[in-house]
Formats: structure tokens, sequence, C-alpha cells
């Protein structure tokens, strides 16, 4: 078995969308070709799917993926896993050379959309994890994001563009503060017809 991380600080997320519809494949397949992909490596199967590049990248094309297929109305569930430190295998790394202008960015920009979602950090190999934690959770409240603790996550409620522009600032921080391998689940309901504090 290989059990080398790589050199590179390439990021990747593993990622899937649940459109609660009857027509969850063309929400998913389209909102995969509406959004620009060009900037990351990708691959699409039946369960998820991954993309790997420069951090930035990653963010910029999740968040685009998850605003496309929201802005139709339909209430949609997202599950990312977010890693960077520790790719396992070069595929990809060609990527990195790609510049930091952001392909989605100006045409998903003006969308609104409030969403509901919860996170949880693993930064790990050095440092105090949970100062780390707790610095970051700390940061996600400066960015405007409405922010309560919960068991084995913490919950934030607030604009998309707030809470992913936050999750980035809170990936990429932990990664400069000296973890080697970081890595952050993220889950997101989207105009979900229960809101908090009127569950079904
Ligand atoms: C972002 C994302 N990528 C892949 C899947 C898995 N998946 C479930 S249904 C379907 C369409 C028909 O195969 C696909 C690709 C997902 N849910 N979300």
């Amino acid at each position: 078995m290989n059990k080398q991380c790589g050199n590179s600080r390439i990021a990747g997320c593993s990622f899937s969308v649940h459109p609660m519809s009857d027509h969850f494949i063309q929400h998913i397949m389209d909102s995969l070709k509406e959004v620009d992909t060009s900037k990351v490596w990708l691959h699409t199967d039946d369960v998820t799917t991954t993309i790997r590049g420069r951090m930035e990248h990653v963010f910029d094309v999740t968040k685009a993926i998850l605003l496309t297929v929201s802005k139709s109305g339909v209430h949609v569930a997202f599950q990312g896993t977010y890693s960077i430190g520790c790719p396992g295998d070069s595929a990809g790394d060609v990527y990195m050379a790609e510049t930091s202008e952001r392909a989605n960015e100006p045409s998903i920009h003006s969308i609104q959309q409030p969403i509901a979602a919860k996170f949880s950090l693993y930064p790990m190999g050095g440092g105090n994890y949970m100062d780390t934690i707790y610095q970051q959770i700390d940061h996600m409240k400066e960015n405007g994001v409405n922010v309560s603790p919960a068991h084995y996550s913490t919950r934030l409620d607030g604009d998309t563009h707030q809470i992913f522009n936050g999750l980035e600032s809170v990936f990429r921080e932990t990664e400069q503060s000296g973890s080697s391998h970081t890595v952050m689940t993220v889950t997101v309901s989207a105009n979900s017809p229960s809101t908090k504090g009127n569950e079904a």
C-alpha cells in the first residue's frame, strides 16, 4: 500500500448534491455542465464528484454548483469533504499552474441564497488542534455568519457567499497555522421547507 503523502499543496473536495426533486438527474448534470470547471481536475461518478486543484478554485466551483442548483428554488442538500496536504497521488498536479482568477465568481456573485449549514474542522499533523478549531469558529463570527455550537460540528446560518467565503478562509488559515493535513466537512441545506425552530 502506498502510504506516502504528496508534496504539492493541492486542495480537493469530494462533494455531492441531492436535489429533492423528481428531476434530480437534470439538476445535478445541468449544474455540472453550467459551472466552469476548467481550472480543476474533475471526476464524477454515481456517488460523488471529486475536484482537485488550487484552493480558491475548489471553493469557487463547489459554491457555484450549490448556487446553480439552489437558484431554481429546489430543496437541495450538499455534502462536501475538503482536504489539503495529503493527496496520496499526483493526478491533477498540473492544475496547480492555473492563474488564481476565479472562473465562476463573476457569474454567481449576485445570487443571494440563504442557507443553513454545519461544518467540522480536522487540523491534523501539527499544532494544538483544539486552539485552532476555537480560533476558526470565532473567525466565522467575524464574517457576519450566525454561528451556533453543536455536538461534533458548528452550525452556520447566513448567505451562501458569506458562509463559503468564511469556510475558505478558515480552511486557508488552518493550513497556514501549521496543520500539515487539514480536512473539513460541510453539510448544507438550501430552500428547506423546515426552517430553524420550525422543524418538520
Ligand atoms: C455533485 C454530485 N456528483 C455526483 C453525484 C452522484 N449522482 C447521483 S444521481 C447522479 C446523476 C445520474 O447519474 C449523480 C451523478 C451527486 N449526487 N452530486
